[in-house]
């Protein structure tokens, strides 16, 4: 382990090595005390602080737990998240002009998405606090994990979803899983801001990704990565292309490599280039690191096939933005019909995945067309939820049954 800190004040309330930090003013504070999701002082988001940064020799075991030494507790409410697979992706890899392609799968978590990650984490904590009601606003995969590890933890779970804008696998997920599920006549951004309130006045823990705590847990998809990509390349890659929503992964991630340039196992011009893809329609985080602007603009409308990133005001930004300026990586916007070609062309792959994930390979296949990116990079996209979360996505992306009588002529004609 090295004892390094990641800049800002030296903390006065270190709680078993772990505190958090505002990443505006640096002030730091005691992270059980008392619930808190923002600067008391500044209202800046905040960020998971240790005296300690492991190296890679320190982790051992399997899933996110492998990595305990750079989390808050040294286990958590876990159903054996994380451990997901690295995929290669022939097809894909054919098609575009890189060095590499690789592929991590997030829809192999036990609730299809990397969500869990952040639960695993983020339900230990509330059980830490001694909270009673667990809440989120959603898209519905955050509703899904939420649901189920807050079933594990047996605490009553409320998800606030934009009416009509969630996929189906998802909400069955939360339902069956026991969350108090309500419909909002209004869109993600508007659960969340309600969510949030709820959260302040103290009427549920919040856990969408502004608890720092989710992000710790998230963190782990960087350190899988670059420890899978490290054994079959010999070296890191050098760009996660990812889909931004709420920003949380582009933050996480960023954190994952500032911990390990910390611990001395990255130097910080290795950092993997953080590369963001939004749909067109739902674009405030490309649209702020191509205008050069520090901070985002909301869009009140935000329409894409990928409800999954269906958001107008991703609420990390203030730490996604400097991870994609500070690694050199950039954002980019594709359409949905790129993002349905992605979805086919994964799946030609053998990776099933829902559109927001096919929206990282979408982004890859303009940014290399677009001159971008160059042809001697190795690329992780991560995919972020399983094909079977939107299965209406799915069907229509794919190719039609044909009906047939009930003979084998009639197959036979069929074929
Ligand atoms: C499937 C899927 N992909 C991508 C995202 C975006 O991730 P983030 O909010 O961390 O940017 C989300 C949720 O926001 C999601 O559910
Ligand atoms: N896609 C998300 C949107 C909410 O993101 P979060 O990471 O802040 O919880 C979802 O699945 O709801």
């Amino acid at each position: 382990m090295a004892a390094l800190d990641l800049g800002g004040e030296t903390p006065s309330v270190a709680d078993r090595g772990v505190w958090l930090a505002c990443i505006e003013c640096g002030e730091t504070h005691a992270p059980f005390d008392d619930v808190i999701y923002r600067c008391p002082d500044c209202d800046g988001l905040l960020e998971a602080r240790y005296d300690e940064y492991p190296t890679f020799e320190d982790f051992e075991g399997r899933g996110v737990w492998r990595y305990a030494d750079s989390l808050p507790f040294p286990e958590g409410v876990s159903i054996e998240e994380g451990d997901t697979p690295l995929y290669s992706v022939p097809g894909i890899e054919a098609a575009v002009d890189v060095e590499s392609v690789r592929v991590k799968h997030e829809g192999a978590n036990p609730t299809g998405a990397f969500k869990d990650r952040g639960m695993t984490v983020g339900v230990r904590v509330a059980q830490e606090l001694g909270v009673g009601r667990l809440a989120c606003a959603s898209t519905g995969n955050t509703s899904a994990a939420l649901a189920c590890y807050g079933a594990r933890a047996d605490l009553d779970v409320l998800v606030l979803l934009p009416a009509g804008k969630v996929a189906a696998g998802k909400v069955a997920q939360a339902s069956l899983h026991g969350a108090k599920i309500l419909e909002v006549d209004g869109n993600f951004d508007a659960c969340l801001d309600i969510v949030a309130e709820l959260a302040t006045r103290g009427d549920a823990y919040l856990l969408n990704s502004i608890n720092p705590f989710r992000l710790e847990g998230q963190k782990t998809i960087g350190l899988e990565i670059l420890e899978a990509h490290r054994e079959e390349h010999g070296e890191w890659p050098d760009r996660v292309v990812l889909p931004v929503g709420n920003a949380g992964n582009t933050a996480a991630l960023y954190k994952c490599f500032r911990e390990l340039v910390a611990a001395g196992e990255m130097r910080e011009d290795e950092m993997p280039a953080l590369t963001g893809v939004q749909a067109a329609g739902a674009a405030p985080m490309v649209e702020a690191v191509r205008e050069g602007r520090d901070e985002v603009r909301r869009w009140d409308e935000v329409e894409t096939i990928a409800t999954a990133i269906r958001i107008g005001m991703p609420v990390n930004a203030p730490k996604a933005l400097p991870g994609i300026r500070a690694t050199g990586g950039t954002a980019v916007a594709v359409e949905d019909e790129e993002i349905t070609q992605a979805q086919r062309d994964l799946a030609r792959d053998g990776v099933g995945v829902e559109p927001a994930s096919a929206a990282s390979v979408a982004g890859l296949r303009k940014l290399v067309d677009d001159g971008e990116i160059e042809s001697d990079e190795r690329v992780v996209c991560l995919t972020t939820g399983h094909l079977l979360k939107d299965p209406d996505a799915a069907a229509a992306a794919g190719s039609e049954p044909i009906p047939v009588p009930n003979d084998v002529d009639g197959v036979l004609d069929a074929i």
